[in-house]
């Protein structure tokens, strides 16, 4: 028998391990578990070069749970440990033999990198026994064991099976690591891909109360479909992984396989999850793993934020296991993984926007949500999507690109800055009255009615400096590309300002600015509408935005009522000698427009309700 000390710098380690190694307890499963897949690995490289003798037999992992010991055991078949073995990788803290074997055998896929994950199992245990025996020929068991002090016990032992047994004794602050459900959810939650089979079962349990069909099913999938090569994989294959990941989930619109091995290792699959209200995006869906090992469903900064609404997983060796955000955010390799996804992303949308354009259009409604908040954090990917940005018409849905856009409009659309002026609706129903209005003028009104088209209009009038952007109701038809300043009214000019000052009254929660012109004699007699600046300002306070639009929050709505002095009611109406009719009049016109735009409420949408009912009497 050997004694000795774990040789490491400080006289003490442990305490340090307990406390600041991982924050997350659970983890050490993850550790141990990673090292038992490690070792059987190592056994399967070996054996396909012939390093490795005989048989291998059935290659599986078992972590069992006995209640009564208080004890937790991970046992591989893999390489196992010499005496040597055990006395370089576990007695010296930070020596991995992951590196090591590595270095031998370059495409190994070996999880462990640190030399630091075997004693995470010091978090949660009074005690440590491992029992081993190497795959080399002729090779004895071996015992090691070390009580949270830096002592150690190591000795030969009689050992039949080839491989490694991990007995933990669960200390008392982490009881609730000797519950099967919860060990059961650890493993569901790190191993669920992890590549060879993991079972779980309890000892000291009365028969009758194991779920003995659970125990024989193992708790992963050891080969999801994102390492296999796409080129075997269906369509069916994508979409029932999908389901595997979220049972719940809709059908995906579609996905792409990620598959790098220069300059890092990254694969993976993204998912297109079908949106149908922007409020229902859930961020954290997309897993990050490392080797098949979970790391971790917080992928902020490594993805991308505009796709962090995609879906699926990302698994690249080159993440360290025990992320960190500051770590994540200095290194060198999550910068070039994100911007490879963003390229990915970009290249695999351009391809179907070329190959399948109607598909591609008919995705539209939930594509378009991804394309616009890329275009807007995402310069690189901004010059990808200004080709396949897509503007639908609200007259005949045809969807246009921003060229295809511009092109079309060309003769009508351009104003005298020579940009194009684009015309848009948030609210193809409420705004249905403007709509026609400019449709009459031969404008094409496209629908910007998302969450995100507000923020995304302001964003891309500072991008593109050759557009303009006003939404349908905020001026009069006439005044949509330019501002007409002449006005061939029928009124006089003391007409005119009569009608003004008729028009001059409050109302409340409203600023209202009235101007007369001569429209067309078929237009409506009074449109009421909002300016766009203001109007947007609104919009964004409204949807918690800061800085400027703050300001604005509080501000009373600004509306103008147009009053078109060419209407044949403005002729009777003039000449009123009633005055309190001509005021009630006048005032439902106004109200009129003022409903049409939503502003009519509370105690005026009363009072207009009233007065017409007394005006029909
Ligand atoms: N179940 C096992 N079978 C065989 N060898 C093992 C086993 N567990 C640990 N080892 C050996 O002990 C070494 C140290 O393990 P440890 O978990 O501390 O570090 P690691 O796996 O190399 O790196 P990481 O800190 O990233 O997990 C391993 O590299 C491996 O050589």
């Amino acid at each position: 028998m050997q004694k000795g000390q774990i040789r490491v710098q400080t006289e003490n380690i442990f305490p340090i391990i307990k406390k600041f190694l991982y924050s997350d307890h659970e983890i050490f499963l993850r550790e141990l578990v990673s090292n038992a897949i490690d070792a059987t690995q190592k056994l399967k490289t070996l054996s396909s070069i012939g390093e490795a003798k005989g048989d291998l037999n059935d290659l599986r992992i078992d972590v069992v749970l006995n209640v009564e010991e208080k004890t937790l055991s991970i046992i591989d078949k893999g390489v196992g440990m010499t005496a040597e073995e055990v006395d370089k990788y576990l007695n010296q803290l930070a020596f991995s033999g992951a590196e090591e074997f590595l270095s031998k055998y370059k495409d190994a896929n070996i999880i462990g990198h640190f030399g630091l994950g075997f004693y995470s199992a010091f978090m949660v245990s009074d005690k440590v026994e491992v029992f081993t025996k190497s795959f080399r020929e002729g090779a004895t068991g071996v015992y090691w064991s070390c009580d949270g002090s830096p002592e150690f016990e190591l000795n030969e032992i009689e050992k039949e099976e080839r491989g490694t047994r991990i007995v933990l004794h669960i200390n008392e602050d982490s009881a609730e690591f000797l519950d099967g459900y919860r060990i059961r959810g650890i493993l569901e939650k790190f191993c669920r891909f992890l590549p060879v089979p993991i079972f779980f079962s309890e000892e000291g349990v009365k028969e009758e109360e194991k779920d003995k069909e659970l125990e024989e099913k193992p708790i992963n999938n050891p080969n999801p479909i994102w390492v296999r090569k796409p080129s075997e994989l269906t369509t069916e294959d994508y979409q029932n992984f999908y389901k595997e990941l979220y049972p719940m989930g809709e059908t995906p619109l579609f996905w792409i396989h990620l598959n790098v091995d220069f300059p890092f290792n990254l694969t993976g699959i993204l998912y297109f999850p079908k949106i149908k209200q922007s409020y229902e995006i859930q961020k954290d869906k997309i897993q990050l793993y490392s080797n098949q090992v979970f790391v971790t469903d917080e992928v902020k900064d490594i993805v991308p934020e505009f796709l962090m609404l995609l879906h699926g997983v990302i698994d690249s060796p080159d993440i360290p296991l025990n992320v960190s955000r500051s770590y994540l955010q200095g290194d060198p390799n999550v910068k070039k993984i994100n911007a490879h996804i963003t390229k990915k992303v970009a290249d695999k949308l351009d391809e179907m926007f070329r190959n399948e354009r109607n598909s591609f259009e008919e995705k539209w409604d939930s594509l378009g949500l991804f394309v616009k908040y890329g275009m807007m954090t995402d310069d690189k990917f901004l010059d990808k999507g200004n080709k396949f940005l897509l503007l639908q018409d609200t007259a005949d849905k045809k969807f246009y690109t921003l060229e295809e856009y511009k092109t079309a409009v060309e003769a009508v659309q351009k104003n005298k800055d020579g940009k194009t002026v684009i015309i848009y609706t948030t609210d193809p129903v409420q705004q249905d009255g403007y709509i026609k209005a400019a449709q009459g003028k031969d404008y094409k009104v496209v629908k910007l009615e998302t969450l995100i088209d507000n923020a995304f209009i302001n964003q891309m009038e500072m991008k593109w400096d050759s557009v303009h952007f006003v939404r349908v109701d905020s001026d009069i038809a006439d005044n949509l590309v330019d501002v007409q300043e002449h006005s061939n009214s029928v009124l006089s000019g003391e007409e005119e300002e009569k009608l003004k000052g008729l028009f001059g009254f409050q109302v409340p929660d409203l600023t209202l600015k009235v101007e007369v012109k001569g429209l067309s004699a078929d237009s409506a007699p009074v449109i009421a509408t909002r300016p766009e600046f203001m109007r947007r300002m609104k919009d964004m306070a409204g949807m918690g935005g800061g800085g400027m639009s703050a300001f604005y929050a509080n501000m009373p709505d600004e509306v103008t009522l147009t009053v078109n002095g060419n209407h044949k009611v403005y002729q009777t109406l003039l000449k009123e000698v009633d005055t309190q009719k001509q005021e009630n009049q006048i005032r439902n016109l106004a109200d009129l427009a003022l409903l049409s735009q939503g502003l009519l409420k509370g105690a005026s949408l009363t009072e207009f309700i009233n007065r017409s009912v007394a005006l029909l009497s």
